[in-house]
């Protein structure tokens, strides 16, 4: 099972204190990111993780089109809400696809464990 993990700037440290937390249960997926947060979350926490580009530079496209190809089953994504992005239309089509596809997405901490959780337990369910 893939799952996602992107986070703007602000949100950086939240998403590597999630990943922290829930190492154990991330190490079970594979993993892909957007470019800065993919080599943030790596250097803090030796998770493997697939690095797309930088989501300026297309990493939320490229994290949509998995969803749209369904080869991504899950997006934890930490938007900061108070701060303009440059790539905002990036960032509204990649949600818009998660819709179109019932891919499960976690936008704050708060939704991230139990999107986590929901995604364990498909895994479990799996084996
Ligand atoms: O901008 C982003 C998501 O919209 C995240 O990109 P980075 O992980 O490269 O900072």
């Amino acid at each position: 099972m893939r799952l996602a993990l992107i986070a703007h700037d602000e949100k950086k440290p939240d998403l590597i204190a999630f990943a922290e937390e829930r190492k154990a249960d991330l190490e079970r997926f594979e993993l892909i990111a957007t470019g800065t947060t993919g080599q943030r979350l790596i250097d803090a926490t030796g998770l493997d993780i697939d690095r797309k580009e930088s989501g300026p530079l297309g990493g939320d496209l490229q994290i949509g089109a998995e969803i749209a190809d369904e080869t991504c089953d899950g997006v934890v994504f930490l938007r900061d809400p108070l701060t303009a992005q440059p790539h905002e239309p990036d960032i509204s089509a990649l949600l818009r696809i998660c819709d179109v596809h019932q891919t499960p997405l976690a936008t704050n901490l708060a939704s991230a464990d139990a999107v986590l959780d929901e995604l364990v337990s498909r895994l479990d369910d799996e084996e």
